[in-house]
């Protein structure tokens, strides 16, 4: 009989969470609080819920997450508002239960009842239309399947709403703030939806230095077993060095769409101190890259917040993550410019080593430097970047991807006098594809191979001036010492 009338109270304890809506909200708490107290008695079904933020607000639930993917499918087909958002590059859009819908889920002959729901907050229930407080989903069931529930039902559908989300994944490139947000949660990240185009068939590199590369990579993303049984952290970094315009960020690009990893843009500059570096971390989910462009102007070795100083006026096409990251950036380093306050080497060091990285695993950590010389030991030290890659100037094998790229052909009669040229001067990727790039819709191959040839007559041109003027200082030098020792002989 008490189970009977558990039953019932129970079955409009859940009518009622799905109509309260439609009272008014001192009227939803009265009756809300006097039907838990006789559900509560009677009731037979257990209540699990399930918040989106856990309680250190620094993250959304993983829990959370899964459930809204495993969800998403019953929400189309039993829901009656549903809230919809694009995927995969916008081809798809996924549904899911708008606040305060409920669907039925059955598992091994076992109905459960989900809902999702909003929990107020103080400030909001003196308000008769909420705007947004905490989310959740609870779930309720029959308390004779508590065990069947608990054991198998929760660890079934977290697994099947990971893999959902992995099949519906978009990369994501974030970037930092240094705001939480109006609830209070911290957003210290912001994100687009990431769609750089760049894979490693399209960098400009040698071959052998390229699979070298992706070799690591596949071995770093295969290895979660090892990293556990030797006791590290499953994270691998890579400091990217050399001159502007030579694929540095592309690379990243590039990695980021060969393991499907969010990239995690890190600015420095905008970060307060070393305990919001460490905030910073935490908040970055695991199969993501963490980067930080131009490590040399970011950090002061002697501890002391920088100001990232203007790049140099350069005349090539910079690699479209780093242009919005670079627009962010100056606009942010500007407003934090009067902030008193720093990120210190040993806390950027601690925040490579420390537990903060360990935290979900499967991370690269990637600086990028035009300065390799002027980097600290200790920062660059294998172990904390266990691979240091040079992207330098264009040679002939990459002058050949390029022009595969840009111009879609593997051979050409100027070919020849491209590779001997590139020999002789120093002259970027980003340059070589600029002038790669047909400057008309009528421009053809041959113009723009004109153009490289032109490109790189005046580069080497410049490169003899260059060591022509060097030598000359060097003989100026070395006459000026000759001349100081006679002095210092003859007296
Ligand atoms: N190795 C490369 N392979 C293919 N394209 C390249 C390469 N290097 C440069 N580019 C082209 O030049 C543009 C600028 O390159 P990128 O921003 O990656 O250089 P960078 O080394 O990161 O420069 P900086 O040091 O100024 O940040 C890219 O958008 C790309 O079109």
């Amino acid at each position: 009989m008490f189970a009977q009338l558990g039953s019932t109270f129970g079955s409009l304890f859940i009518v009622w969470t799905m109509f309260q809506r439609f009272f008014p909200l001192h009227l939803q708490t009265y009756v809300d609080k006097y039907l838990k107290r006789l559900v509560k008695f009677f009731d037979p079904y257990i209540q699990i819920k399930f918040y989106e933020y856990s309680s250190d607000r620094f993250r959304r639930s993983e829990a959370y997450i899964a459930i809204e993917n495993y969800l998403s499918s019953k929400s189309t087909e039993q829901a009656k508002r549903l809230k919809g958002d694009s995927v995969k590059q916008g081809q798809s859009i996924v549904l899911n239960m708008d606040n305060e819908e409920e669907v039925l889920d059955e598992f091994r002959g076992v109905k459960l009842f989900w809902s999702k729901m909003e929990a107020l907050t103080r400030s909001q229930t003196i308000s008769y239309y909420p705007t947004s407080g905490k989310m959740y989903y609870k779930l309720s069931f029959h308390s004779r399947y508590r065990e069947s529930v608990t054991k198998s039902y929760l660890k079934y559908i977290l697994e099947e709403g990971k893999a959902i989300g992995a099949r519906n994944r978009q990369k994501k490139l974030y970037t930092n703030n240094s705001n939480d947000d109006r609830y209070g949660h911290s957003r210290r990240w912001s994100h687009v939806v990431f769609e750089h185009p760049a894979s490693f068939d399209t960098l400009a590199m040698d071959p052998k230095k390229k699979k070298e590369i992706i070799d690591d990579l596949v071995t770093f993303h295969q290895s979660k077993e090892y990293y556990a049984r030797i006791g590290k952290a499953w994270k691998r970094g890579y400091l990217l060095y050399g001159p502007p315009g030579t694929g540095k960020s592309t690379m990243i690009a590039a990695i980021a769409n060969f393991l499907n990893y969010d990239i995690y843009d890190l600015e420095l500059t905008a970060v307060k101190d070393n305990t919001d570096l460490r905030k910073l971390l935490i908040e970055t989910s695991s199969k993501s890259i963490i980067v930080i462009e131009d490590i040399d102007c970011s950090l002061d070795l002697t501890g002391q917040r920088k100001t990232k100083p203007k790049k140099e006026e350069n005349k090539v096409e910079v690699c479209p993550i780093k242009k919005k990251a670079d627009e962010e950036n100056e606009s942010k380093s500007s407003k934090d410019e009067s902030k008193n306050s720093k990120v210190t080497l040993s806390g950027l060091l601690n925040f490579i080593d420390g537990i903060w990285s360990a935290s979900g695993g499967e991370r690269l950590i990637i600086f990028t430097t035009n300065y390799v010389e002027k980097l600290d030991e200790a920062l660059i030290r294998r172990g904390r970047m266990d691979k240091h890659i040079e992207l330098s100037y264009c040679d002939f094998e990459g002058f050949k991807v390029l022009a595969k790229n840009y111009l879609n052909i593997d051979s050409h009669p100027s070919f020849e006098t491209i590779g001997s040229l590139l020999e002789e001067s120093n002259i970027t990727p980003a340059d070589v594809a600029e002038n790669l790039m047909p400057k008309t819709t009528m421009g053809d191959s041959e113009t723009c191979l004109d153009n490289l040839i032109q490109a790189l007559k005046a580069a080497k041109e410049e490169a003899m001036k260059k060591k022509a003027e060097d030598e000359e200082k060097l003989k100026l030098k070395a006459d000026k010492g000759l001349q100081e020792e006679e002095k210092l002989g003859g007296s």
